[in-house]
């Protein structure tokens, strides 16, 4: 078995091959940063060592630097923890080493991992090797020289678009760029690695150091004209993400002042960034995103999965074609099953649009079109179920049809099929009430991206809050705004343009019923729909919806929102409240913390962690404020407490504090602190 850590190899050549391995993807922890500048001082001091290979091993060169050292950062409050990697290894060790050094690179070359490599004199790839910077996704800047060395290597355009759009490119590309010197088969990538690394030391092939090149760069006006474009543009496309402004200033500090400057300017403004609260939002995400796939007593057990190879889907409306193009994409039969021949046609064509739609984006080959759509079958009878492996209900949210649904199909599948239900809303409980099959119906765990119950849940007071500020005399539109400065991608009003007033009153009936202590009920969408208003469907929502521009809001919905408030007559003394652009977001947002403490209270997550993953993928809740559960802790459960308690006083139930909340407020614990369920309550996994 390969042990982790770093090896050295002299061969009868005079090259001496440098491995680090590290699984699953050969990050460069510390003992391994190490390790190298121990083994390449070592080929440095052998006589018989005239070049040098530097691999990982295990099929991937590397992931980039651990990220779990900038958690440690974030823990500790302390960045001296951060090696200087950038100076003694990548730039003293290897750039300026008296020893030609090669890269011998397959798999994947990422972050750190990218940026060792372009400190090597030249750089050997297998094809379809991953190469890549995305450190602005975890909030940093390229922090060993990679601000500098790519836009040497590749150009600035091209270097700017691979760091700021985080978007790895394949070796053959790297190969067209310059920053690859020569793409070999994977089992010759050593072989001509040696070689070319003696070919340098006998002055047959260039010895290059990345960061004294500058044929590259071009003129400074045309580089400064440059990154003024790219400047622009993150401030619109990442209004809140400073690390794209920080990242282009390194690199202009560089093209300035040169390559070295640009490495000590990179190195001084890494230890800034990576103790920001975005690093920390965009690290915590990086790892509970990762954690989802680990569930207690599923997972650490040895289970193994069951195999499935047929699933039947009831219902092709939006969820149900969703569902199938995703099964077949992932080569699974489908049967498609619907009442009748109409709404069938309706969701094959649904599931063809969506799989032709992805070789319009270019993210499947049209050659794969026709054997995709080969696994999909519709029907309108149950004679298809008796071979499947799993049934996907996704029919409206309707309990009684379901429960009609459900037991229908216990007695069409065969013994081991699962039974599993698309709802967002409805309890499980209720929905297998009907059958003997309770067993089969599964509550579903957070697993891998699929964020399951969790999120309608956590999130059903989102719409209400909402919903509840408007009757109180607060602007839809202000909202929206409030909420989009705050990271989402649009407010809460837009959303229910895009996805619909019908699933809206759905979802929203449901969870009414459900939590009626603390449910608000707004009169509004139907008087929408009274008025002809169906949002973005019929192009008339809150805002008006054109081909070719962005939505504007629309004036003629205030006279209905007027209505709206006169029916439910809650402003106090009849006046519109008075709040600030905060007190929006958190009059819409801690309600929403609220629900999260009573999800955690009842375990029906395994750790806080899955409901930030949850609210990311699931409500596109801004991944830089690190998930809803890591952001209240950011705000404190006092002050939310704080809040809720006095917004209740004020304007009823719906903020009243949950006892979970209380007590973690009381005690100053962290939401996020594990904890044993409560007596009353009972364990939903
Ligand atoms: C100073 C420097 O400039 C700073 C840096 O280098 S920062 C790091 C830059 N690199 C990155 O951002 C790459 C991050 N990693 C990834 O994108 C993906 O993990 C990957 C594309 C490499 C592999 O994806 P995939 O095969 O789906 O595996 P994935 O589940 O993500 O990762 C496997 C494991 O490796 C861990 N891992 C991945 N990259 C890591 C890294 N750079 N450091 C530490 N752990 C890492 C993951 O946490 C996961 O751990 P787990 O099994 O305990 O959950």
């Amino acid at each position: 078995m390969m042990k982790r850590g770093v090896t050295l190899e002299v061969g009868n050549d005079g090259v001496a091959i440098i491995a680090f391995y590290n699984p699953p993807v050969n990050a460069l922890a510390i003992p391994i940063l190490d390790g190298l500048q121990e083994k390449f001082a070592e080929a440095v001091r052998r006589d018989d060592v005239k070049a040098i290979v530097l691999t990982g091993k295990g099929g991937r060169f590397s992931a980039g630097f651990d990220i779990n050292v900038f958690e440690k950062v974030h823990q500790t409050g302390d960045a001296s923890v951060m090696p200087d990697v950038s100076i003694s290894l990548v730039v003293n060790t290897i750039e300026d080493c008296k020893k030609p050094i090669v890269a011998a690179l397959e798999g994947l070359a990422l972050g750190g991992g990218l940026e060792v490599a372009m400190g090597c004199h030249a750089r050997i790839a297998a094809p379809g090797a991953q190469l890549g910077l995305p450190e602005l996704t975890l909030g940093v800047i390229p922090g060993l020289g990679g601000t500098q060395r790519l836009p040497r290597l590749v150009g600035l355009p091209k270097a700017i678009e691979i760091m700021l759009l985080s978007k790895p490119i394949m070796s053959e590309e790297g190969k067209k760029l310059g920053l690859i010197d020569a793409l070999v088969a994977s089992e010759e990538l050593l072989k001509v690695s040696r070689q070319w690394a003696l070919d340098i030391a006998n002055m047959r092939k260039p010895w290059v150091r990345s960061l004294h090149r500058t044929d590259k760069i071009g003129s400074l006006s045309e580089a400064r004209n440059l990154i003024n474009i790219a400047r622009q543009q993150a401030k619109k496309t990442a209004p809140n993400m400073p690390q794209h402004q920080v990242c282009l200033d390194t690199i202009e500090v560089g093209i300035v002042q040169g390559g070295y400057s640009g490495v000590l300017q990179e190195k001084k403004v890494f230890n800034d960034v990576v103790s920001s609260d975005t690093s920390k939002g965009l690290v915590h995400a990086f790892f509970s995103q990762r954690a989802t796939s680990k569930v207690p007593n599923v997972t650490d057990v040895g289970l193994k999965p069951r195999h499935v190879k047929k699933v039947a889907v009831i219902g092709g409306g939006l969820m149900g074609s969703g569902i199938a193009t995703a099964l077949i994409l992932s080569n699974i039969f489908v049967v498609l099953k619907e009442v009748n021949s109409e709404y069938l046609l309706k969701g094959l064509k649904s599931v063809e649009a969506n799989v032709r739609g992805l070789v319009t984006k270019g993210k499947l080959t049209q050659d794969k079109v026709q054997k995709t759509l080969s696994m999909l079958k519709g029907v309108l009878d149950y004679s298809e179920f008796k071979d499947v492996d799993m049934v996907i209900e996704a029919v409206i949210e309707s309990v009684p049809l379901k429960q009609k649904i459900f037991s229908e199909i216990e007695k069409a599948c065969p013994a081991h099929c699962i039974l599993a239900t698309n709802t967002s809303t409805i309890d499980l409980n209720i929905v297998g009430e009907k059958t003997s099959s309770q067993d089969r119906i599964k509550v579903p765990v957070v697993v891998g991206n699929c964020a399951g119950f969790a999120v309608n849940r956590t999130f059903f007071p989102y719409s209400q809050g909402a919903h509840l500020l408007v009757n109180l005399g607060v602007d839809v539109f202000r909202i929206d705004r409030a909420i989009s400065s705050f990271g989402l991608p649009m407010g809460p009003f837009q959303l229910q343009d895009v996805a619909g007033y019908g699933v809206a009153m759905a979802a929203g009936k449901v969870l009414a019923n459900a939590f009626s202590d603390r449910s608000f009920m707004s009169p509004l969408l139907e008087l929408l729909l009274k008025n002809g208003r169906n949002g973005k469907n019929n192009g008339k929502g809150y805002y008006i919806f054109e081909r070719g521009s962005k939505p504007k809001p629309d004036p003629s919905v205030l006279p209905i929102i007027e209505e709206s408030r006169r029916l439910t007559n809650i402003m106090p003394g009849g006046k519109p409240i008075s709040v600030t652009d905060q007190e929006i977001v958190e009059m819409i947002l801690f309600p929403v913390v609220n629900e999260a403490c009573r999800v955690l209270d009842e375990g029906i997550v395994v750790r806080a962690s899955d409901l930030d993953t949850a609210s990311v993928l699931g409500m596109s809740f801004p991944s830089f404020r690190g998930g809803i559960v890591f952001w209240a802790d950011t705000v404190g459960p006092n002050q939310i407490y704080a809040s809720l308690k006095k917004w209740s006083k004020l304007y009823g139930n719906f903020f009243e504090p949950s006892r979970f909340l209380e007590e973690r407020a009381t005690r100053g614990i962290p939401l996020s602190a594990p904890s044993s369920p409560s007596p009353t309550s009972k364990s939903r996994l």
